[in-house]
C-alpha cells in the first residue's frame, strides 16, 4: 500500500451533542467539496462478525465492507446521523480507507453529520417527533439508548442489511452525495 498523509484534525472536536451522543463539530467554516478526514478502518470478517462483533457495541459503528464489517479508526466512528448530511463518505475498498468530505459550505460550531441511510435502529434525534419525546420524558437517549433492543431479535440477514452505510462499490458516488445506503 501506498503511504496515505492524514489529515490535522485541528478545527475539529468530539463533543456532547445532547440525545446524540458525542459528535463532531467544526470551529471554523469549511468550503463545500473539502476532505475533511481519512479514516483508516479495521476489518471483521463476516463470519467473525455474525458470531462475536453484532453482539458487542461495534452494532452502533460499523460499516458495511466487502468481506465483512469495518470499523473506522478515528473520527469516521464519530459521525451522527443526518437526513441532510452535510458530509459524505467514499470507502477505498483497496487500501483500507474511508474518505469523508463536505457536500456544502458548513458554517463554523456546525456539527458534521453523514447519512446512515434509511433504516436507522435508532429513534433520529434530528426528527422533531423524537425531539419531543426526548424532551416530554426527560430520557438522555444517545448511543446507549434503548434502541438496540429493537433489533436483538433479527436475525444476521436482516442485522447486515439494516446497516447503512454504502454496501457496494460501485455505489461512491452516491455516497459522495450523502446517500450512501443499501
Ligand atoms: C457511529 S456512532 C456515532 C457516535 C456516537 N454518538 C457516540 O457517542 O459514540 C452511532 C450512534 O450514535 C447515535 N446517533 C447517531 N446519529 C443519531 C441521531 N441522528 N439521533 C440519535 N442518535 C444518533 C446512535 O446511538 C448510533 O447508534
Amino acid at each position: 500500500m501506498e503511504p496515505v498523509r492524514l489529515f490535522n484534525q485541528s478545527t475539529l472536536q468530539i463533543q456532547d451533542c445532547g440525545a446524540k451522543g458525542r459528535g463532531v463539530v467544526t470551529t471554523v467554516a469549511i468550503p463545500a467539496r473539502t476532505i475533511i478526514d481519512i479514516s483508516p478502518i479495521l476489518l471483521f470478517p463476516s463470519e467473525e462478525y455474525s458470531t462475536h462483533g453484532r453482539y458487542t457495541q461495534l452494532d452502533h459503528y460499523t460499516y458495511r465492507w466487502k468481506g465483512g464489517m469495518a470499523l473506522a479508526l478515528g473520527l469516521g466512528s464519530m459521525f451522527n446521523h443526518s437526513n441532510s448530511p452535510n458530509v459524505g463518505f467514499q470507502r477505498d475498498i483497496d487500501s483500507g480507507l474511508i474518505k469523508y468530505s463536505t457536500l456544502r459550505e458548513i458554517h463554523a460550531g456546525e456539527e458534521l453529520c453523514i447519512s446512515y441511510g434509511p433504516n436507522l435502529w435508532f429513534p433520529d434525534m434530528e426528527d422533531s417527533q423524537n425531539q419531543d419525546k426526548n424532551t416530554n420524558n426527560g430520557s438522555s437517549g444517545g448511543a446507549s439508548n434503548g434502541a438496540m433492543s429493537d433489533s436483538e431479535d433479527e436475525t444476521a440477514e436482516s442485522f447486515f442489511s439494516r446497516i447503512q452505510f454504502s454496501d457496494d462499490d460501485d455505489d461512491d458516488d452516491d455516497d459522495e452525495d450523502g446517500n450512501g445506503s443499501s
